[in-house]
């Protein structure tokens, strides 16, 4: 430890030299000196960086091989100026011993001793002996359960990175292959996130020019638990990661609403995808039905049904309409053409390439052609749909009366957009196309002034607005909607995936539909590899038990984890009838008892009343959430309001109480209506 923060101390100093001197003599060097030494900065600065972000556990394993050599193992690799390794990066070759070894197979290791610091301080050491049988002598071997004492300590708001205790069914997972699809399932608690997250650091670090490049894309389920997560990845050095919250999956809309389940589940299914092609096609709400123009002494009329009968031909040449509007003006003028040959006599000879010509460029026809035919904008077709009778003639056999309900009032009391209409707006902004970009006239190049002209409409283009990743990992993906699976397939057409559930845990009521959707978005992926995690590493066995009661009888037995640590604590459950002084002094005794974290759980519906109910108790470690914020999330004690309620809120309802009773990892209270 003191040789690698020794070492640390010079190549901070080295890097703050460098940085010094390229600033004194940035303009002499030659440009691949100064390429070098930006590089050898940029290096030296990310490992600082790294460095800072986390106190803890730099160096956290030594293996002890046959032959008496010894190599550390630390977070981040660290070389001596000989650029011999002092500490061994985890993900390197060399350190997959540390997660794989074990006494049957000990591949050359005889100790394995896991090492917790604190900043420069050892402060406690953890050894297997793998091989005893070629141990020296004078081996020391100390403790045992390093697992375990970190699985007893307490939580904070943000989890932890696990490179010390990788156990072997997670490290298979974790350094699988990069290509195709690497599915990992697993009860609560079975360290899937952190599994993802780790895989995610060990792919980057193999392969930082390949998935470097176009990056790694996380997708998890809400806000609060991205930030849960976020500093995992920095931690290991890794910053070329983006973690986006489905509500926050496009650039420019940062949705946190929450639809009821039912609504949820409507906008959520694979039928919206007609619904909004269709919503494409109704005439926006504002538009003319007559147009009329004066040309060369006679009125030429294009009255509702004609404008009706080009609308419906345009749209099913199935170009998006942000990229038919040409198309839709020379549609209009051929048709006004063919209105003025009806007319035409001894003294009106109308030419077709001259009329096209003058009323193509008329500031009238544009006026009209921009309601007519205007640029559709995601967000706003999704608000004309908030009219039932519009909603209900893009539905057509696609709702029921009474989703069409739900839908239009949904959307006609936004406040704000919420994480179910997100999907729906990225459908729109894929079925709309993007908008051409204005062309630039370019001085040597002919003005294309008169729409005869521009006939020649652009080929459809891929819009091109959305971002595209090479890693793409989806966490709690039991979840996903039809309709969120589209999106998130769509930015990893040509990546690689993991994807990380439990659909024990599943909140969505259709698991097939989801599936084919799913199944869709991964179709370029030609492998698949499929790990399960079998461990609960979170729960104490007593907890579990009540969490899995839950369940028992809805869902296979097979499919719930075991929870092996034990901590003689049993959950209590309660009675209670004065509901706000009952959970105020659940909260107060479960904050007096635990170290870390307290999560109050209730349905999506109260949580703004129960935070009214807490909103006595001082502390800064107490957190209220509803029943779909709790995906994913751990504290060190739980307090559960009404699992009653809970189940009755969605046809999931046993499922959501399953994952709200399997979030504490030390204590757990259930507060039950007293009869
Ligand atoms: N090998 C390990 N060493 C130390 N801690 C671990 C290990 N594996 C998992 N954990 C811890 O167990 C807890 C649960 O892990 P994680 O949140 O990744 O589980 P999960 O399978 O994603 O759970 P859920 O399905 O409930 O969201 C976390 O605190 C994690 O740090």
């Amino acid at each position: 430890m003191d040789r690698v923060y020794a070492r640390l101390g010079e190549l901070r100093s080295e890097a703050e030299a460098m940085r010094a001197k390229s600033y004194e003599h940035g303009q002499e060097a030659t440009p691949e000196a100064l390429y070098e030494r930006d590089v050898m900065v940029h290096h030296a600065n990310r490992t600082l960086q790294a460095l800072d972000a986390e106190a803890e556990g730099l160096v956290f394993g030594r293996l002890d091989f046959a032959d008496g050599d010894a190599v550390h193992v630390g977070r981040l690799g660290i070389r001596d100026p000989q650029f011999d390794n002092l500490l061994v990066d985890w993900r390197a070759p060399l350190a997959s011993a540390f997660y794989q070894a074990t006494p049957e197979e000990p591949r050359g290791v005889v100790r394995r001793r896991v090492i917790r610091s604190s900043r420069e301080t050892v402060v406690d050491i953890s050894d297997d002996l793998l091989d005893p049988e070629r141990a020296p002598e004078d081996m020391r071997v100390i403790g045992d359960g390093a697992l375990m004492a970190s699985l007893s300590r307490a939580r904070g708001d943000s989890m932890r990175n696990i490179v010390a205790t990788i156990q072997k069914e997670q490290d298979d997972a974790i350094r699988a292959p990069e290509g195709g699809v690497t599915e990992i399932t697993g009860g609560p608690g079975t360290g899937k996130t952190a599994v993802a997250l780790h895989r995610a650091a060990y792919l980057l670090y193999r392969d930082q020019r390949r998935l470097g490049g176009a990056g790694v894309l996380v997708v998890g389920p809400s806000p609060v638990f991205m930030s849960y997560i976020s500093r995992v990845l920095p931690s290991m050095g890794e910053h070329n990661v983006e973690l986006r919250a489905l509500g926050e999956v496009l650039d420019d809309l940062s949705a946190t609403g929450i639809d009821d389940p039912r609504t949820a589940e409507v906008k959520g299914s694979s039928r919206m995808v007609q619904v909004l092609r269709r919503a494409l096609r109704l005439p926006p709400p504002d538009a003319p039905d007559e147009l009329r123009m004066f040309y060369r002494g006679v009125v030429l009329k294009l009255q509702a049904d004609d404008l009706k009968r080009i609308r419906r031909r345009l749209h099913s040449k199935g170009a998006p309409p942000n990229r038919s509007r040409m198309r839709a003006a020379d549609a209009l003028l051929e048709a006004l053409w063919n209105k003025a040959k009806q007319f035409a006599d001894a003294d009106f000879k109308p030419d077709r390439e001259q009329l096209i010509t003058e009323i193509g460029e008329r500031i009238e026809f544009h006026r009209f052609l921009v309601t007519w035919w205007p640029p559709l904008y995601p967000m706003q077709v999704l608000r004309w749909l908030s009219d039932p009778s519009r909603l209900a003639r893009a539905a057509r056999r696609a709702l029921s009366a009474e989703e069409i309900g739900l839908l239009a009032k949904s959307w006609a009391e936004v406040e704000q957009w919420t994480v179910a209409d997100v999907a729906l707006i990225d459908e729109l902004r894929v079925l709309a196309g993007s908008l051409p970009k204005r062309r630039r006239a370019r001085a040597d190049s002919r003005e294309l002034t008169t729409w005869a002209d521009r006939t020649a409409e652009q080929p459809y283009q891929r819009p091109d607005n959305y971002d595209e990743y090479s890693h793409v990992v989806v966490d709690e993906s039991q979840d996903l909607s039809p309709m969120q699976w589209r999106m998130v397939g769509r930015r990893g057409r040509h990546a690689s995936w993991t994807i990380v559930g439990d659909p024990v845990q599943s909140s969505w009521p259709d698991p097939d539909e989801a599936a084919r959707a799913r199944q869709e978005a991964l179709s370029s992926a030609r492998t698949h590899r499929r790990f399960t995690l079998r461990t609960n590493y979170r729960n104490s066995a007593e907890i579990f038990e009540v969490a899995a009661d839950a369940v028992r009888g809805v869902v296979d037995a097979g499919d719930l984890p075991n929870a092996v640590r034990t901590t003689g604590i049993e959950p209590v459950v309660r009675e209670v009838r004065q509901w706000p002084e009952a959970a105020r002094t659940a909260a107060s005794e479960l904050l007096d008892a635990a170290e870390g974290t307290v999560g109050v759980i209730t349905t999506m519906a109260r949580r703004g009343e129960v935070r009214d109910w807490l909103s006595t108790v001082e502390s800064d470690r107490l957190r209220v959430v509803g029943s779909l914020e709790a995906k994913g999330m751990e504290y060190d004690a739980v307090l559960l309001i009404d699992p009653d309620e809970l189940i009755s809120e969605s046809s999931t309802g046993r499922r959501a109480l399953y994952v709200a009773l399997s979030r504490a990892t030390q204590l757990l209270t259930v507060l039950k209506p007293g009869s």
